[in-house]
């Protein structure tokens, strides 16, 4: 299954926020979207994932989800969203449930996810009793669970230390190996693009419309922080964003004066 966006444009009320995105997502493929703060990446995001309507243009779907597939579009917040009530295990039955899965089928895929992504040993355990980045692979579980084509993540490692998030990155790699899973990434953080991405799309300041398309061919396991053609990647990030991220974060500024 392919993820189009076609043309999108959006604007709340007089705000214009994107301007005429277009790309596509194939199976297998990470996709990072960069861009200065309020660029309209999240925007993007909900867009694509069908939670909101784009003023123009379209996000489209081309071909059939993986078999087996309860919800072809799925989200993975930077907050992780657990219920703190179920455990482990309850969270990610919990989106099985939405799609009226219960009993011995829903058992067997939460045990596999839960499997997946290193987490069989905490089934019964509650969201406060994990650290952060046990709690977002919770989240990564719950969202592997319903077998998405493409995973719809924004900011997903931002709320966790650094050495967690090398840790929850190699976590997605693995995970990308084993099949053709789809990722579209929001992040602020150019070093995570450089380390997950096949490519990087770069959006100007809002209204965001794409400036740059990178492309990184080396494989994704081969990949480490240090590895000086990605530090030179992720510097190549940055001087195209530098000036929209200095100006967008004046913008903010002078926002946040008018309104004090
Ligand atoms: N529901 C909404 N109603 C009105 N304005 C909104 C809404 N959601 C976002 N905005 C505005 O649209 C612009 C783009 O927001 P968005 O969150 O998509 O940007 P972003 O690039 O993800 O930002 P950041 O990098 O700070 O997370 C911002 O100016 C924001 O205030």
């Amino acid at each position: 299954m392919q993820l189009i966006a076609d043309s999108i444009t959006h604007a709340y009320g007089p705000l214009p926020v994107l301007k005429d995105i277009s790309f596509t997502i194939a199976p297998g493929e990470v996709v990072a979207v960069v861009g200065p703060s309020g660029c309209g990446k999240s925007t993007l995001l909900r867009i694509l994932g069908g939670l909101e309507q784009p003023s123009s243009g379209a996000a489209l779907v081309k071909g059939a989800p993986p078999p087996g597939s309860l919800n072809p579009l799925t989200f993975v917040f930077q907050d992780f969203a657990l219920l703190p009530w179920r455990t482990v295990a309850g969270n990610v039955r919990l989106a099985l449930e939405g799609h009226g899965l219960a009993g011995k089928a829903a058992a067997a895929i939460v045990a596999d996810t839960l499997a997946r992504t290193g987490l069989a040993d905490f089934a019964d355990v509650y969201p406060k009793q994990l650290s952060g980045g046990m709690k977002q692979r919770v989240g990564i579980a719950r969202a592997l669970a319903v077998k998405p084509a493409v995973l719809l993540m924004d900011e997903p490692l931002s709320a966790l230390d650094a050495q967690t998030r090398t840790l929850l990155m190699d976590d997605l790699v693995r995970l990308h190996a084993e099949g053709d899973l789809a990722t579209v990434y929001v992040t602020h953080n150019l070093d995570e693009a450089v380390r997950l991405a096949d490519r990087i799309v770069v959006l100007s300041r809002r209204p965001g419309s794409i400036k740059a398309t990178f492309l990184l061919d080396m494989p994704r396991p081969a990949r480490s922080a240090e590895d000086p053609a990605l530090v030179r990647e992720a510097r190549r990030l940055w001087d195209l964003i530098r000036a929209d991220a200095a100006e967008a974060d004046r913008e903010l500024a002078d926002a946040e004066v008018a309104d004090a």
